[in-house]
């Protein structure tokens, strides 16, 4: 039997519990979970994580774990302590289940004593080394329902501006591709220059083709560097602008952090399975210091040494054609 520890670590996302869940009735795997994340480790007891305890919850938006933000993994001294509480724990390997940051800790802890190995896991899809992070889509899906909505009410009552504010950390993939699915008129992303007067400026101009507008907005389109993750309301500040140039009132939506849970969608729930499933193989071939990622829809493993944390995240097809279509603010 091999002894697995597993942690979430960093924002939720709708999926994992189907993961979780394939590992946990994978022949040959003892899997233990500590809630809390990478603190978590330390300062709770594991939850053994057997076919029976995760049995008919695969599909809940509640995770089996909590996850956390943490300090512990920003020191050396943090990740030694980690590394001691598993090994005098006879853990073989620590799972880690999150975005980027924690991917960046689960490299560390991996190359300073303990085998990991990393599963991509953020709503906001920005993981060096995969196409694909669980709870992407579950987010998506939540974002199109409102843009649905607010198409509805833009054709009942036309002549108007909205904007959809929307979660996505640094990287404008939520807004980008929700615009593109959602056949929305702008997308307003972090890649690309947040000035207010350019951006009003071109909101104006496509006020010249159509009635109403629909335009999506990443949480970090500021104009100055002082934003912080998960800090909402800068689509207010833009708002003003746009309002101010055209004389039309923005009718606004913050969507926030709804789209982070829910039963996630069957892309989510089925990539998920997938990752669990083959995480479980990696383990039993004692295959470590790994991500299982997913790349041109198929799953794969990425080695830690082959990530390349200059490379861009955000989806270049989507920035392509979006920037053909007129539809970004650059
Ligand atoms: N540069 C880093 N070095 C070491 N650990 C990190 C680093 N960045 C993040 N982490 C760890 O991973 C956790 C989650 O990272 P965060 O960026 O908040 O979310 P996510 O992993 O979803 O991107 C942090 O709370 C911290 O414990
Ligand atoms: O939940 P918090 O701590 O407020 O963080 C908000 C951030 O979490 C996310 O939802 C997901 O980000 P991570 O997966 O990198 O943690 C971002 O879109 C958002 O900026």
């Amino acid at each position: 039997m091999h002894r697995v520890a597993l942690i979430t670590s960093g924002g939720d996302g709708a999926g994992i519990n189907s993961m979780i869940e394939m590992l946990a009735r994978y022949e040959g795997i003892d899997l233990y979970g500590f809630h809390d994340g990478y603190d978590g480790i330390l300062v709770n007891q594991p939850i053994h994580l057997t076919k029976t305890h995760c049995a008919n919850h695969s599909l809940d938006g509640a995770h089996f774990l909590r996850t956390a933000r943490s300090k512990l993994p920003f020191t050396k001294d943090g990740r030694q302590k980690i590394i001691q509480s598993l090994v005098e724990q006879e853990f073989e390997c620590l799972i880690v289940c999150g975005g980027s940051g924690s991917q960046i800790a689960a490299k560390q802890i991996h190359e300073e004593g303990m085998n990991t190995l990393f599963i991509p896991m953020t709503v906001d899809n920005d993981v060096i080394g995969t196409d694909y992070t669980i709870g992407y889509d579950t987010a998506l899906n939540h974002i199109l329902n409102i843009i649905a909505n607010i198409q509805n009410t833009a054709t009942n009552m036309p002549g108007r501006i909205f904007m959809v504010e929307v979660l996505g950390g640094n990287v404008g993939n939520l807004a980008l591709e929700s615009a593109l699915a959602g056949g929305c008129d702008l997308a307003i992303i972090p890649e690309y220059s947040s000035n207010r007067e350019q951006i009003a400026k071109k909101v104006q101009a496509k006020l010249r083709e159509k009635q109403s507008l629909i335009i999506t907005c990443s949480e970090s389109a500021y104009d100055s560097k002082d934003y912080q993750a998960g800090d909402q309301g800068v689509s207010f500040s833009i708002a003003d602008s746009i309002e101010h140039l055209t004389g039309i009132r923005v009718r606004k939506t913050v969507v926030g952090f709804y789209i982070r849970a829910g039963h996630p969608s069957n892309r989510d729930a089925i990539i998920a399975s997938k990752l669990g499933y083959f995480t479980a193989a990696t383990i039993l071939s004692k295959d470590f210091g790994k991500m299982i990622a997913i790349k041109k829809d198929a799953v794969i493993t990425v080695d830690y040494k082959e990530l390349d944390f200059s490379a861009s995240t955000t989806n270049q097809e989507n920035i392509d054609i979006a920037k053909n279509l007129n539809l970004l603010n650059s």
